[in-house]
């Protein structure tokens, strides 16, 4: 490989990526005292100064005179080439121009900022002459982010307080004021700290992570274990393998707005907190830990997706914990899965992967099969506990009187439940409406005649769509399958419907709700986890919030109120969702040394994936699930594009779409197909009009050209919005 200048001396011609929708880099000239290739400059671009990086030598071909010289150079580490790889290679594979890459990659406020020092706010050791309520909340909020530092317009906000509520503490050194330089490097975490004794699955498992991590090379390991087996334990060795070896560890949660348990867990392993990097946290940690990963100041980061955007500057480790978990997939902006980024940057950097699950994805679970990944199995829970005994209750011989969905069964092992002491879990996967029309004679759900999917209500339009390819009927009276009249109807209870028929049936029960949006902020939320866990409450009625990773000692049975209700959702991973799901749920109960038990109520416990979910056979559902979707040609042994058209007016997002359907030479010369357009099953978001296509292609095709031509050979109106969704997980 040709050197290339890794530095630009004074009015050399450099070229720069920015942050603006354009397609192509520009041309500067470098600034006194040269620039650094990769460094991140501010440049000037008609009357704004935008932030870009220096992407190599200048294109030049133009009058070079006119050229305009770099404006700043930002007090950053530049950034490196394995990012600019990885940026480029995930901008390939999902369609995303550079631009939109680089915003992903400089997602940090005020990164334009001289290095300065500020005020800080953190506990002292005082207390107060008297207390207040607002007093209360400040202490509570610095209490709650453990040490962590706040400027005083960001800890008057998170408290709800005004300024002079701290001042007035600040006098009394309950809060201390700091000068400090404005972002500091993290405490160090200390890897030689001893962990929790191992069993000896754990330890074997420990020890093959830590091989990997030692070579130093890239690899990656699913590391599924059953729930509450210790996976969390396992990895963290892997962490403290990486820190010793003095790299860098990125550990990946989903809902990590809800996991002070983990961070705690962090903290006391390894005697200091980590880098946090999610929506939670305020703009002056997101400044802080952006620059300290680039300089080296932060050693581990655990966060949501995006901090696989952060500019690691020796990063060793990737862990995705739950990685089958659909927060992973990013559908908004540039449409990318972080599992499967996570393993993209490794692969780019020579770091290892460890994907942690007790019930993988399928996707996943066919790369260990296929040796692309290694494999570790945990089969069994840590100490006293085991694994929960999970029943079906058959809803056809439950006496259900209308607008009821606890059945008697339930009902009386909840109340067993609750005379020993212990706490039940009510679970529905419902906030608001998700419509599933079901006939009561036979008890068969409608499906589209042209897919493998059901069809959805859709109330507004009085309709049944398939969400795959678009076909719509009205909404009949009759069950097509048995043709009896006026027993279809909507199964309809969300989360705070299923309250109200609890409270009527535990008068005396403790009643806890959890629904992601019953809450105002994550912080809310996360006391309302805390407080279930110290015993808080009798009854927790839950969406599948509850079902992530959460620790409820007291808790031992899980009430699944309609097992089927994912099974018939309309996409081809509604099995693999379902049964994930509810092992997932089930986990929940029985995690110390009480035995715990799941009872799933369903309509259909002779269905194929209720059977599974019972047995536990996991190797057998995942077998007959990739024999199917291989048959069908589905991912992963085929490949999916998603088009989102949308527009003001349904008629342009439409023509649009009929345009792209006529015009697909470059998708069949590729061996793809596409099917639509149709109405996107949300067909209006935000006043736009949604119109969806989807590509199939074989699993070897060349999706990613195919498609990129095929777009790019359309003339598409100005007044309309394109997304591109590569692999998409779902199809609203
Ligand atoms: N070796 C160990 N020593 C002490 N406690 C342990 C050990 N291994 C696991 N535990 C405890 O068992 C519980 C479950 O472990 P952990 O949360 O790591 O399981 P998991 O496999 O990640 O579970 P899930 O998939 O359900 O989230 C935790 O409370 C953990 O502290
Ligand atoms: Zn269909």
């Amino acid at each position: 490989m040709a050197d290339r200048p890794t530095f630009f001396p004074e009015g050399t011609l450099v070229s720069v990526l920015t942050t603006q929708p354009l397609d192509r880099t520009l041309d500067y000239r470098a600034p006194e005292g040269g620039v650094d290739d990769g460094a991140y400059v501010m440049v000037p671009l008609g009357p704004r100064q935008v932030i870009g990086v220096v992407w190599g030598v200048g294109q030049g071909g133009f009058d070079l005179s006119k050229a305009r010289a770099i404006n700043k150079v930002l007090p950053v580490a530049p950034m490196r080439q394995e990012m600019r790889d990885f940026l480029l290679r995930a901008g390939d594979y999902t369609l995303t121009p550079m631009a939109a890459m680089l915003r992903l990659a400089t997602r940090a406020p005020g990164l334009t900022d001289q290095p300065s020092m500020q005020k800080v706010y953190r506990l002292g050791e005082e207390t107060p002459d008297r207390m207040t309520d607002a007093r209360t909340r400040v202490i509570a909020v610095l209490e709650e982010f453990g040490g962590l530092s706040f400027t005083l317009k960001e800890l008057a906000d998170n408290a709800g307080v005004s300024a002079s509520v701290i001042k007035g503490l600040v006098a009394q050194q309950v809060v201390l004021e700091e000068n400090t330089p404005r972002d500091l490097p993290y405490p160090r975490l200390d890897p030689d700290l001893p962990g929790k004794p191992l069993t000896a699955s754990q330890s074997s498992a420990a020890a093959i992570l830590r091989k990997g991590i030692r070579s130093g090379d890239y690899a990656t390991t699913l590391l599924r274990g059953v729930t509450g087996s210790g996976k969390t334990e396992v990895y963290l060795e892997a962490v403290a393998a990486c820190l010793a070896k003095g790299r860098q560890a990125l550990v990946l949660l989903p809902e990590i707005a809800l996991s002070a348990e983990f961070l705690t867990r962090v903290e006391k392993r390894f005697g200091a907190r980590a880098a946090e990097w999610h929506s939670g946290v305020t703009m002056t940690e997101r400044r802080r830990a952006w620059k300290m990963v680039g300089e080296g100041g932060a050693q581990l980061v655990v966060g949501a997706r995006s901090a696989l955007f952060l500019p690691f500057r020796d990063l060793g480790l990737i862990v995705v914990d739950e990685e089958h978990d659909s927060s992973y997939k990013q559908e908004d902006g540039v449409h990318y899965n972080a599992r499967d980024m996570a393993v993209l940057r490794a692969s780019i950097v020579g770091a290892q992967v460890v994907l942690a699950s007790a019930t993988p994805s399928l996707e996943s679970w066919v790369n260990a099969q296929a040796g692309k990944y290694q494999r570790i199995d945990m089969t069994d829970r840590f100490g006293a506990a085991v694994l929960p005994d999970m029943q079906a209750l058959d809803m056809r011989q439950e006496e259900m009187a209308s607008g009821q969905w606890i059945s008697p069964s339930l009902k009386a092992a909840v109340d067993a439940r609750i005379a020993a002491g212990e706490q039940a879990l009510l679970f529905l996967n419902r906030r608001g409406y998700a419509p599933v029309t079901i006939c009561r004679a036979c008890g068969d759900q409608i499906e589209c005649p042209h897919c493998d999917a059901r069809m959805v209500e859709h109330r507004f339009l009085k309709r049944l769509m398939c969400h795959q390819c678009g076909e719509s009927i009205p909404l009949p009276e009759a069950c097509p399958k048995c043709e009896v009249v006026g027993k279809l109807s909507a199964v309809g209870p969300g989360v705070e419907r299923l309250t109200e028929e609890a409270t009527t049936l535990f008068p005396d029960a403790r009643i806890a709700t959890l629904s992601s949006d019953l809450f105002a902020s994550s912080r809310a939320l996360k006391q309302a986890v805390e407080t279930i866990a110290n015993g808080g409450a009798d009854i927790v009625v839950g969406t599948q919030l509850v079902a992530k990773g959460h620790n409820f000692p007291l808790l031992t049975l899980v009430g699944v109120i309609d097992a089927d209700l994912g099974l018939h959702g309309s996409d081809m991973r509604a099995a693999e969702k379902t049964f994930q799901l509810m092992r997932q749920v089930a986990g929940r109960a029985g995690r110390a040394d009480r035995p715990g038990e799941a009872l799933l109520q369903t309509y259909q416990p002779e269905h194929p994936v209720i059977r599974a979910i019972l047995s536990g056979e996991e190797e057998e559902f995942w077998n007959a699930e990739a024999e199917s979707r291989a048959q069908a040609g589905m991912p992963p042994f085929g490949r999916m594009a998603g088009i989102i058209l949308s527009a003001e007016k349904p008629e342009i997002a439409f023509a649009a779409g009929a345009d792209l359907a006529r015009n697909d030479g470059p998708l069949r010369r590729a061996g793809a197909v596409v099917y639509g357009p149709a109405a996107a099953p949300i067909a209006r978001i935000r006043g736009w009009h949604r119109v969806r296509l989807l590509v199939k292609a074989p699993k070897g095709a060349p999706l990613q050209r195919a498609v990129s031509d095929w777009v790019n050979g359309v003339r598409l109106p100005k007044n309309l919005r394109l997304a591109i969704d590569i692999d998409p997980q779902s199809f609203y």
